[in-house]
């Protein structure tokens, strides 16, 4: 039989659904279907329409089509949820969770029909929750359920550290764990610059400011728009997991994953290291932490427990 193209699933056209659908096909990862809500069928055909036409000029071959039907992306490999409302200054990401948990479940009962053998990527906030609504909504195994919060976390925090060293974004390497909330943890001894651990480059004063920015640097983009969040970096995020997907690349990526047992927590999605590859979650990374590292990440699962508890009230 003859190879065939990937097909990814964008759902959600707006800031970050159609930023990915773009940035999936410049990389020729697959044929991209992005989908929103039949009102917006025009508009998400025409978003679809617009980014096909830059094709001969980039010199990319995958397709894109916008719809609102979800027959559109049968069987598709790989599908994104970007469905959801986004937050506005002055909210917290918790306060989507009730508007975007009944989003998400309607989203899932699509992709469970449609997309039954999928690998799932979920970007809608509060992420760590929307994991778990689409978890049970989907009724997939847990490899299949991947939540994107620390790809993020982490580029934002290896930004923050090349600049105040002025040095390439290459060879900054680190590792946010946690929740995808104001206090996750990056991880500052597994943090180094070409191999170099950043406490012998840079004052515990400045790395404490970089971790505090890090923590609240969606907000940071939040306030700066004014009317929305992050789009740039968080679609880029997830092309990076969806392309180790497609590739099996077996990349060591944070993303949510349900821990079960790991790390001391069962039955929680939080972000974790993981080897993401062909199969999803091929592996949860567990590190040995440091008595404050671990009271760091018991703060932040809290976080990610008490918006649960809302979704399971709600
Ligand atoms: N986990 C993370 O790191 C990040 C999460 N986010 C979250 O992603 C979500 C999307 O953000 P943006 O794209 O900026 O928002 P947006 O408002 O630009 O786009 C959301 C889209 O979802 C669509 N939508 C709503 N209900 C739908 C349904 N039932 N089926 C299909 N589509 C539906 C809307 O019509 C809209 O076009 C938000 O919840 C935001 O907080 C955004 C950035 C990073
Ligand atoms: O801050 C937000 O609401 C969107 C998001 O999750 C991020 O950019 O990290």
């Amino acid at each position: 039989m003859a190879i065939q193209r990937k097909k990814l699933a964008v759902v959600g056209a707006g800031f970050t659904g159609a930023t990915t659908a773009l940035m999936l096909a410049q990389k020729e990862l697959g044929d991209v279907v992005l989908i929103d809500i039949p009102q917006l069928e025009n508009p998400t055909r025409g978003k679809a329409l617009d980014m096909l036409e830059a094709s001969p000029v980039q010199g990319f071959d995958s397709q894109i089509t916008g719809t609102s039907s979800y027959e559109d992306a049968e069987g598709a490999d790989v599908v994104i949820i970007t469905a959801g409302i986004a937050r506005k200054p002055g909210m917290s990401r918790d306060d989507l969770v009730n508007t975007n948990a009944g989003i998400m479940r309607s989203v899932c009962d699509n992709v469970k029909k449609y997309c039954p053998n999928s690998y799932v990527i979920i970007l809608s906030n509060p992420v760590d929750a929307m994991t778990y609504v689409a978890y049970q909504a989907l009724g997939f195994p847990k490899n299949r359920v991947i939540g994107q919060s620390g790809v993020l976390d982490t580029a934002r925090y290896c930004t923050f550290i090349s600049q105040e060293l002025n040095v390439s974004v290459e060879d900054v390497r680190g590792f946010v764990l946690g929740g995808h909330g104001d206090d996750m943890v990056p991880l500052v001894r597994y943090t180094n610059v070409a191999g170099i651990p950043i406490e012998k480059l840079i004052s515990s004063e400045r790395i404490e400011a970089i971790v505090q920015r890090t923590r609240t640097g969606g907000g940071e983009i939040v306030n700066l728009l004014g009317n929305g969040s992050a789009y740039y970096a968080p679609a880029a995020s997830l092309v990076q997991m969806t392309e180790a997907i497609v590739k099996d690349k077996k990349r060591v990526l944070p993303a949510i994953a349900l821990l079960e047992g790991e790390y001391g927590y069962d039955g929680l999605f939080m972000g974790v290291p993981t080897i993401l590859g062909g199969d999803g979650i091929e592996k949860v990374i567990e590190l040995d932490l440091l008595e404050d590292e671990k009271a760091a990440l018991e703060k932040s699962a809290d976080s990610v427990r008490n918006v649960i508890q809302i979704v399971n009230e709600g």
